[in-house]
């Protein structure tokens, strides 16, 4: 059978699903890559691969898709990695930087400008000073192992995940295994049991994870970032994607 061809999220929050995936049986069966999330999602539109832990809001740019996993990246309430940084309150905000990395918390700063605080600053996609505007009024969306240690950095910091609470009193999912083709039962079955022997061995994966003096590493991977899709946190993505649709 020929390798099933997986791109997987490059960050810390996905260590725990690659140390299941590489200490188990499925390391054979897969052909793996790391990726940022928004290449991950192009790689699975444009059929590089056949699963991706993608970004849940480009599964508006797949013509087919499934749900292959009952894991995601997900929270419920504050993630600590994924923020807008700013120099001034949200309402004074200007110009928002999107993040080149993300597709879903870019989404989701637009739909909680919009109808969380009610405002429209001038959204800027690939920005040249992206992150390192001395603009008082520019602020931006940043996810990921680049925001580690920066929370106290800006005077105004919100945490998108949290945010979303506020809206909606539901968790949030930011990414999941995603497939776009039908993937066989056996395989998903075997895929599962995988990445919950990461979720599992987290304390194992500790043991050889680069901790740091300024996040706190350990508490992220064991209460910040929450792996079961649970049926709230999937109603959450489809409430999600209902929200993108309707903007604009
Ligand atoms: C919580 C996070 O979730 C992520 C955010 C994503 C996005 O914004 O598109 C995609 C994958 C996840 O890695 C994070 O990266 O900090």
């Amino acid at each position: 059978m020929d390798k099933i061809k997986i791109s997987a999220v490059s960050y810390t929050n996905t260590k725990p699903f690659l140390y299941g995936l590489q200490h188990t049986a499925i390391l054979d069966k897969i052909d793996l890559s790391l990726d940022n999330p928004s290449d991950c999602a192009q790689k699975l539109i444009d059929n590089r691969v056949d699963i991706g832990l993608i970004p849940v809001a480009a599964t508006l740019d797949l013509p087919e898709w499934h749900i292959v996993s009952d894991y995601c990246i997900g929270a419920d309430g504050a993630v600590d990695s994924v923020f807008i940084f700013s120099n001034c309150d949200i309402s004074k905000v200007k110009y928002l930087q999107m993040d080149p990395q993300s597709r879903s918390s870019n989404y989701l700063a637009r739909v909680l400008l919009k109808n969380h605080w009610g405002i429209s600053p001038l959204q800027l996609v690939n920005a040249d000073d992206y992150s390192v505007s001395k603009d008082e009024q520019t602020a931006f969306v940043q996810i990921g192992d680049r925001t580690f240690g920066k929370r106290d950095k800006y005077p105004f910091v919100y945490d998108l995940a949290e945010e979303w609470k506020r809206l909606t009193g539901l968790p949030f999912t930011f990414a999941a295994w995603i497939a776009n083709k039908p993937i066989p039962d056996i395989f998903i079955d075997e895929l599962n049991i995988s990445l919950k022997y990461g979720l599992d061995h987290r304390a194992d994966l500790f043991k050889e994870l680069p901790m740091r003096d300024d996040f706190d590493i350990k508490d992220y991977l064991i209460n910040k970032i929450q792996y079961p899709l649970t049926e709230d946190r999937k109603k959450a993505l489809f409430l999600f994607l209902e929200y993108i649709k309707a903007l604009n």
